[in-house]
Formats: C-alpha cells, sequence, structure tokens
C-alpha cells in the first residue's frame, strides 16, 4: 500500500488535558478533531474558539470534522485558524462545491464526509474539487462503536473512482477502526484511518499507532 496516515480522534482523549495528550501522538499524521453541534449529530464537543488553540500547540497538523448543520457558514473559519485540512458533511452543506473552493482558498485541504446510508454516487462528479472523501464506518457521534463492514463496497467504489480520475484524492475512514478492522478498509482502498478508542484507550498510543500502521500494511 503506498500510503498510510493515521490520525488519532482526540474523541477518545481527556479532555482536560488536550495538550498533554497531543504530546503522546507524536507518531501521528495528523490529530483528528472532531466538532458536534447537537443539531447534526446526537452530541456536542467543542467549537472553533477550542480547534484554534488546539491549533497553536498540536505538534502534528489538525484534521477538523465537522460534524455540524450549515457548514457553509462555519467551516471557513477553521481553515483561517491554521486547520490543515477541514471536512464537513456532504448531508449538511447546501453548496459543497463552493464550500470547498472556500477551503481551498484559505489554505486547507477541503474534505467531504459521507455517512454510512449516503451513497457516493451523486458526489463522485465532485472529485476534482476534493482533496478527501470521509467514509463514516459508523453513524456519526460517538466513539467506541463497532466498525459497519457494510460500507466497505462504498469504500472500494470510492476508491476506484479516485484511480480512475488520477487526481489526489484521500480516502479516510472514520469508525471502529481497530487492528482487527483496518486491514479491511485498507485492502478495500481507504488511505487514511481515523481511530479513537484503539489510539487513546491504550497505555502507549504512539504504539498503539504503530500497531495499526503494521496492521494496514499487512
Ligand atoms: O467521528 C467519530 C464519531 O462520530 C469518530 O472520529 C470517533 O471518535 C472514532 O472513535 P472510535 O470508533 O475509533 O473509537
Amino acid at each position: 500500500m503506498a500510503q498510510c496516515c493515521i490520525n488519532p480522534s482526540i474523541l477518545s482523549a481527556d479532555f482536560v488535558n488536550l495538550e498533554a495528550e497531543l504530546r503522546r501522538i507524536g507518531g501521528a499524521d495528523a490529530v483528528h478533531v472532531d466538532v458536534m453541534d447537537n443539531h447534526f449529530v446526537p452530541n456536542l464537543t467543542i467549537g472553533l474558539p477550542v480547534v484554534a488553540r488546539i491549533q497553536k500547540v498540536s505538534p502534528v497538523p489538525l484534521d477538523a470534522h465537522l460534524m455540524i448543520a450549515d457548514p457553509d457558514r462555519w467551516a471557513p473559519a477553521y481553515a483561517e485558524a491554521g486547520v490543515a485540512s477541514v471536512t464537513f458533511h456532504a448531508e449538511a452543506a447546501a453548496a459543497p462545491v463552493r464550500l470547498a473552493r472556500e477551503l481551498r482558498a484559505r489554505g486547507a485541504k477541503a474534505g467531504m464526509a459521507l455517512k454510512p446510508a449516503t451513497a457516493i454516487e451523486p458526489y463522485l462528479d465532485l472529485l476534482p474539487e476534493m482533496d478527501m472523501l470521509l467514509i463514516m464506518t459508523v453513524e456519526p457521534g460517538f466513539g467506541g462503536q463497532a466498525f459497519l463492514d457494510v460500507t466497505l463496497p462504498k469504500i472500494r467504489r470510492a476508491a476506484d473512482a479516485v484511480a480512475g480520475s488520477g487526481l489526489p484524492v484521500a480516502i479516510q475512514v472514520d469508525g471502529g477502526i481497530t487492528e482487527e478492522t483496518i486491514g479491511r478498509a485498507a485492502e478495500a482502498g481507504a488511505t487514511v484511518f481515523v481511530a479513537g478508542s484503539a489510539v487513546y484507550g491504550t497505555e502507549d498510543p504512539n504504539e498503539a499507532i504503530a500497531r495499526l500502521r503494521a496492521a494496514a500494511a499487512r
């Protein structure tokens, strides 16, 4: 496999000690920051002021996943705060192409996420506008859920479309990624792996990252 990025999700980290928690994942490619608004998903986490502070102290780039309503209004500010990659949900965006262009114009990579029941096909023509597709492998909202194998065909179709296009679009998967499931997602064509409990639920997060990396490459 050419590329393998492991992005730990801070949803499973200790929110009272976030700076110290970030220092525990120096071996990661980026830190996945889950922004939830209790409207698009039934959970509430952090918003722009906290993400902007994390951005200032993080040893690795930020990969923000906005599980929020009206990303057209809120997402560009995350790019302005210096977040390296900003992902919005296709189901929530009114104008995904315009929004992706606004993110890129502010220096961020543009990602578009799809919930498990959202088909990829209506969005394939938008690939040239995106840097990443995030295929949710659980229903968004909570960490610690079981990987949904029914999402594997969609990962495969997305990866095939990206390969066919020749575009440098990453395929990210998020939810239930463990040493046991990561190989199936990688085999289907995923290239960026978000893992919360499989990293922060262990004694040594950097060791867990290394084990996930090895399992993805098997
Ligand atoms: O976006 C989400 C959940 O909505 C994820 O980023 C989870 O935080 C992943 O947690 P694990 O399933 O890896 O524990």
